[in-house]
């Protein structure tokens, strides 16, 4: 029997797929994985009892993915599953920036009681006008699940696409049309775009990219979305952006009091990933990543840990073992199985930055014994016996 702590609210339809053999509980002190979205675990004590962690969704900023990851435990998230539920959000953004629908809505709500509202219509309009999307310029930051998703969608609405991404991805580069025009660099693209939308993970490198200086270069006018992450834009340069009239519009996902009090601030209450449709796929992801850890040892969409895929053991035994990405690992930890007169049927052994992970089939029961020495290998962080039979 696993344990699974949820810190947020998690799909049902994901949760079922983890069967019997599952407890999931919000409580428990000494869980065997934690699922969540975005609940901010940087201050949480994770019990040693924790094994695999999976994030309901893209971002892990929300995660400490190194110190976990130097403790053994691994990190996975579910790439792409909410990436249309955030392409369609933005569409709805690059609309509601270019026209004044919600002042419009507001101001006809206003009215609920004027009998003659129907009249002042036609005269009122005119507050209300806005531009159109066809033929303008709009630069996607960031050409993975989301930003590729985007960028095509632009060009069916009619738009000139930008694409800004030096580390995309093959998979992204099939998805996306060739009609996206490359970007070598956002300051190339800042002074022509009429819309930014930035589609990167807040990392250190991507910390406030649209700063006070590439504000000055936009085109006046612009519109920025942001349904990344906040601290990609600060609320100063923000501020100061709008002041000079150099910003137009920012629409953000992620809005706090000082810009839901700036007037053409479009704040959204992190509603990216907020649809039946992708908080199911996001669960079934992550339950699937889960499973696939405790039951078999495979690691599939880690942030932390290589991927490694060995399907389901057909040996006595199977032993899953985080650990150091150092020399002589592998000599050590196979030596110390022969030593034990172990035989190794099959193994794989994948590494990622500093750490690494070495999956062994065996031929024979593992004893506890066994199990000590391997713990016991400078560098070794985990030690997992996730089968053993006779
Ligand atoms: N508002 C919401 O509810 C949601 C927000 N997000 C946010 O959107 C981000 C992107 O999500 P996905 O597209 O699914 O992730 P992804 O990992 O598929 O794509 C991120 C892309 O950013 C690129 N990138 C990294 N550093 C860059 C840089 N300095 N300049 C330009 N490009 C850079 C990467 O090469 C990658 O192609 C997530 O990290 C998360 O913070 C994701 C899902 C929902
Ligand atoms: O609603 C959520 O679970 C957060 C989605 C998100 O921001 C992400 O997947 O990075």
């Amino acid at each position: 029997m696993f344990k699974v702590k949820t810190l947020n609210n998690i799909s049902q339809e994901g949760l079922s797929l983890l069967g019997g053999n599952y407890i999931i509980t919000a409580e428990d002190p000494n869980p065997d994985a934690i699922l969540l979205r975005s609940f901010k675990m940087h201050d949480m004590e994770l019990p040693e009892s924790v094994k695999i962690i999976g994030r309901a969704g893209a971002g892990v900023n929300n995660i400490p993915i190194e110190e976990y990851a130097a403790q053994g435990v691994v990190v996975v998230n579910t790439p792409g599953a909410n990436a249309n539920a955030v392409k369609e959000l933005v569409i709805l953004g690059l609309l509601l920036s270019s026209r004044k629908v919600i002042s419009g809505i507001n101001w006809a709500k206003s009215q609920q009681d004027n009998p003659e509202v129907d009249k002042l219509i036609e005269k009122e309009k005119a507050k209300f006008a806005g531009q159109e999307l066809t033929g303008k310029k709009i630069g996607v930051i960031g050409l993975g699940a989301i930003g590729v998703l985007v960028a095509n969608a632009a060009l069916s609405l009619g738009m000139e696409v930008y694409g800004y991404d030096p580390f995309v991805s093959v998979e992204s580069a099939w998805g996306l049309s060739c009609d996206v025009k490359r970007a070598l660099s956002l300051d190339e693209i800042i002074g022509e775009c009429d819309y930014i939308t930035l589609h990167v993970p807040l990392i250190d490198q991507t910390k406030n990219m649209i700063n006070a200086e590439r504000l000055k270069k936009a085109k006046p006018g612009l519109r920025l979305l942001n349904f990344a992450r906040g601290a990609l834009v600060s609320n100063d340069n923000i501020k100061a952006a709008m002041e000079s009239g150099d910003l137009a519009c920012y629409v953000t996902d992620f809005p706090d009091q000082e810009l839901l009090q700036l007037d053409n601030v479009i704040g959204i209450p992190h509603l990216g990933a907020s649809t039946a449709e992708s908080e199911e796929n996001c669960a079934r992801m992550a339950v699937h990543e889960i499973k696939e850890y405790l039951e078999n040892g495979n690691i599939v969409n880690s942030v932390n840990y290589p991927d490694c895929y060995m399907g389901i053991s057909s040996t006595p035994a199977r032993i899953g073992i985080t650990h150091k990405n150092i020399p002589n690992m592998v000599g050590q930890i196979t030596s110390s199985l022969a030593k034990d007169n172990i035989n190794i049927g099959d193994m794989l052994n994948k590494s990622k930055g500093e750490f690494a992970y070495t999956l062994l089939d065996v031929d024979s029961k593992v004893t506890l014994d066994s199990i000590d020495r391997l713990e016991k290998i400078a560098g070794v962080l985990k030690v997992r016996i996730i089968k053993n039979e006779n």
